[in-house]
């Protein structure tokens, strides 16, 4: 592979919330780098303070990122070097129809769309139930794309703690452009044609971090949490076959490592809603909070899907009877626990 220098590459992130900031940080080691943001004054700030106070409060970002609410502004620099160009998306699922739409139109009317483009985000789309690359198929006709994953706590990455993260695409181009952006000294990017395998992975350990988070809570000890884990990515794996995953991704960075990652690490947004729902908090007042938590806007969607191809989530399920059903979190965790005896393999 051939190493590009700092001036060939050019990466564009769409979306300055807490990981595409994070991302376009790690980008700017080896690529130029533009993060475009949803509001004109954090763009400002973001380029004349070098921080992403909303975001990552008191990290620093590299003096050299630069940050812009000019969408003609970010076109242009694309098409300076297109055949050297990056589009990171770093927006949640709940985003991604509406700006991927948006951008492939401004990107097609300049001949720009053959940019390779990856997204970040972890979930099934609310309602239509899709994965993120069903709702990029739906809306736009980008050649060259793929899903970035993997355990990565946006913090620990701008302050450029080792990571190792997974880029999936069918295209050679996406991977190799991905590898020569981010991997660097502290980021390790690893290749995989698994798209539906990563991204199945990365939705459904936001809803086993909740179930941990609720069982945390609850005082229910390390073992229940190691069984959850466990039990967990087994119906991770279940619904990823039957989708068309391979059965290697669930063990690996995007499958097991970012459930240990997610179900475990204080960091993460889902856990701390399982933990303030054992607490006895509300959904509405967490979600009030405006975070993201891809695990609260996935689970139903989840649940439905896998109804519809038969396959057995137990833990899923309790997890929506405690979000949507009311249910008292002891006694989805009393009902999980009374179901027959079975095999551990079938
Ligand atoms: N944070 C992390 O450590 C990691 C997150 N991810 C995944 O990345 C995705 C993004 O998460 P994260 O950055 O953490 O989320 P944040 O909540 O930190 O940021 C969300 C970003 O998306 C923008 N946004 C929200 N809604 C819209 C919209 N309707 N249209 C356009 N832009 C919108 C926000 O803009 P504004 O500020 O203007 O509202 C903000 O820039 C999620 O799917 C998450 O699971 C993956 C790995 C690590
Ligand atoms: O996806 C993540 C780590 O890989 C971030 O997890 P949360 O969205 O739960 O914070």
């Amino acid at each position: 592979m051939k190493i590009a220098t700092a001036s060939d590459l050019r990466t564009l992130v769409i979306g300055a919330g807490s990981w595409g900031t994070a991302l376009a940080a790690a980008s700017s080691v080896n690529s130029n780098t533009l993060l475009w943001c949803r509001h004109q004054d954090q763009a400002e700030h973001i380029s004349l303070h070098h921080t992403n106070p909303r975001y990552l409060p008191d990290l620093p970002l590299p003096p050299s990122l630069q940050a812009t609410h000019d969408e003609q502004l970010a076109i242009h620099f694309l098409a300076e070097q297109p055949n050297q160009a990056l589009i990171i998306l770093g927006v949640p699922v709940v985003a991604m129809r509406e700006t991927v739409a948006h951008w492939y139109q401004l990107l097609s009317n300049q001949q720009l769309s053959h940019i390779p483009i990856i997204w970040t985000c972890k979930g099934f789309e609310q309602s239509s139930g899709l994965l993120p690359h069903e709702v990029v198929k739906s809306v736009s006709l980008f050649p060259y794309y793929g899903v970035l994953s993997g355990p990565s706590f946006a913090k620990e990455v701008v302050q450029q703690l080792p990571v190792a993260l997974t880029i999936a695409s069918h295209s050679t181009v996406v991977k190799e452009r991905t590898t020569q952006v981010l991997h660097n000294h502290f980021c390790r990017i690893y290749q995989s044609d698994d798209i539906i395998g990563v991204e199945v992975g990365g939705a459904l350990k936001n809803i086993v971090a909740i179930a941990c988070g609720i069982a945390d809570g609850l005082g229910l000890g390390h073992n229940a949490r190691a069984a959850l884990i466990t039990r967990g990515l087994a119906e991770i794996t279940r619904l990823g076959l039957a989708m068309g995953g391979h059965a290697q991704t669930f063990a690996g960075l995007t499958g097991l490592g970012d459930l240990v990652l997610t179900a475990t690490g204080d960091l993460s947004r889902n856990r701390q809603v399982g933990l303030a729902l054992a607490k006895g908090q509300t959904l509405s007042d967490i979600v009030a909070s405006g975070i993201t938590a891809e695990g609260v806007r996935s689970a139903r969607d989840t649940f439905l899907r896998a109804q519809q191809l038969q396959i057995d989530m137990p833990i899923t399920q309790a997890v929506c009877h405690i979000l949507f059903d009311n249910y008292p979190p002891t006694q989805a965790v009393h009902e999980l626990l009374t179901r027959e005896a079975k095999p551990e393999i079938r």
